[in-house]
């Protein structure tokens, strides 16, 4: 990266919420913290749909102090953001149930975007998008920030450089611990009209590491891997709204580029109710291979160690930290990522590429309708109005 000059791209936020604010106060922390060079971020707008006050509210807030003099616009309405010449690429960082109108909205408007996980509520909406986006030719990215950790691309590259040989299995927790009885049944947790439950919330990290460990690295090789095979579900919901609250997934995967069994079982849970793991507390996620064990600590969103550990001698077992810096949260690397393929020209990133994604959310409406976990129609459609 060194040689490469550094450009900065002009990021327009869409939404003011809690995961915008974590973003923004990301982008601007200094890429050198993390070692990096050849990309920079300033923030050039952020649009509210609640009023022009609270994006004005949202800047002063969170931005003020990092912006090295950069003005940014203030809008009330995401239609004005989608047009500001001075904006590059958009975060959308509204409600799940919002995602498909709001990329629209962007896409059709020929802005790059970056829109929060999930990417839509389910996988026609998301390959509808996709179509939009090439038509339009432009970047468009889910924003699956644990993808794009060090240690996400560490444990990626122990698995194709057969340091735990095949992996046949994949076990991961995330649980988070929240008290729902205590919580406002509007909370987007809850709410099905905004695409409520731990499935589409928290579920979609679990299925992540099924996808990157068991998927995506059998896409590196020789022989192309096939969607995961015979789905099963367990769910508990809230007793007032159905939303699920609990939700637990095992499915097959086909492993072609195995030297040995050429399967993989991939075993995944998520729970709101259940207790947040910290590093003190285990491991979260446990890969297991023909000649050894991976183990990723912390909580599966934003893990930061491993524990590699050979079957044959465990004593040689070592572990690799990698944590966040710059008391960032960590979504600067999907940033970055984002920023180097808009600048590249490319319309998608390898990491996390356009047909892994719906493909991710075709195993979520397999699930959804094991589960029988329903949104209303208005919010499943891929009809856009504009
Ligand atoms: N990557 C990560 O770690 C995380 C990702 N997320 C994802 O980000 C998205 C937003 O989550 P989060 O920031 O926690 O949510 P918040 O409820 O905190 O914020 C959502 C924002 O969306 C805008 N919005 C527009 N229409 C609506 C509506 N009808 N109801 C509620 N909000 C609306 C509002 O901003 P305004 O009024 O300014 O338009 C609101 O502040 C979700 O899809 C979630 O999955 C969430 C947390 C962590
Ligand atoms: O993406 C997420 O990760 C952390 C959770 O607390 C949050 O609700 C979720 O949206």
């Amino acid at each position: 990266m060194g040689s490469e000059t550094k450009r900065t791209v002009r990021w327009g936020l869409m939404a003011t919420g809690g995961i915008a604010a974590t973003f923004a106060r990301d982008l601007l922390v200094d890429p050198k913290t993390r070692d990096v060079s050849d990309v920079n971020h300033i923030i050039t707008g952020v649009a509210s749909s609640s009023s022009l006050e609270s994006a004005q509210r949202f800047v002063a807030k969170n931005m003020q102090d990092s912006q090295l003099g950069v003005s940014c616009a203030t809008y009330g309405s995401y239609k004005e953001l989608v047009t500001d010449p001075n904006v590059d690429i958009i975060y959308i960082a509204t409600p799940h149930s919002l995602h498909f109108e709001n990329c629209m909205l962007a896409l059709n408007a020929k802005k790059a975007v970056l829109c929060e996980k999930p990417l839509t509520v389910n996988a026609k909406q998301a390959k509808r998008l996709y179509e939009v986006a090439a038509e339009k030719k432009v970047f468009f990215m889910e924003a699956v920030w644990t993808r794009f950790f060090p240690l996400s691309v560490r444990v990626r590259e122990l698995i194709q450089s057969g340091e735990i040989g095949d992996v046949n299995r994949v076990f991961v927790n995330n649980s988070i611990g929240s008290n729902l009885e205590s919580m406002d049944l509007t909370h987007r947790y809850l709410n099905m009209d905004l695409a409520g439950g731990a499935l589409l919330d928290i579920g979609v990290y679990p299925l992540t590491w099924l996808f990157q460990t068991l998927y995506h690295t059998q896409c590196k090789g020789a022989k192309t891997p096939k969607p995961p095979t015979d789905i099963s579900t367990l769910v508990e919901k809230h007793e007032i709204t159905g939303a699920d609250r609990t939700i637990s997934m095992m499915m097959r995967f086909h492993m072609p580029n195995n030297s040995g069994f050429d399967y993989a079982h991939g075993i995944a849970s998520a729970s709101f109710d259940l207790p947040d793991v910290d590093d003190a507390g285990g491991p979260t996620i446990h890969i297991y291979g023909r000649e050894g064990e991976i183990q990723v600590w912390g909580p599966v969103h934003r893990a930061q160690s491993i524990k590699v550990i050979p079957a044959k001698d465990s004593t040689k077992a070592y572990t690799e930290e990698y944590p966040i810096p710059a008391e960032g949260h960590g979504m600067f690397w999907e940033a970055d990522e984002a920023a180097r393929r808009l600048l590249a020209g490319d319309l998608q990133s390898e990491t996390i590429p356009w047909d892994e994604s719906v493909l991710l959310l075709a195993t979520v409406d397999e699930i959804r309708k094991q589960a029988e976990i329903s949104y209303p129609a208005k919010i499943e459609t891929t009809e856009y109005v504009g």
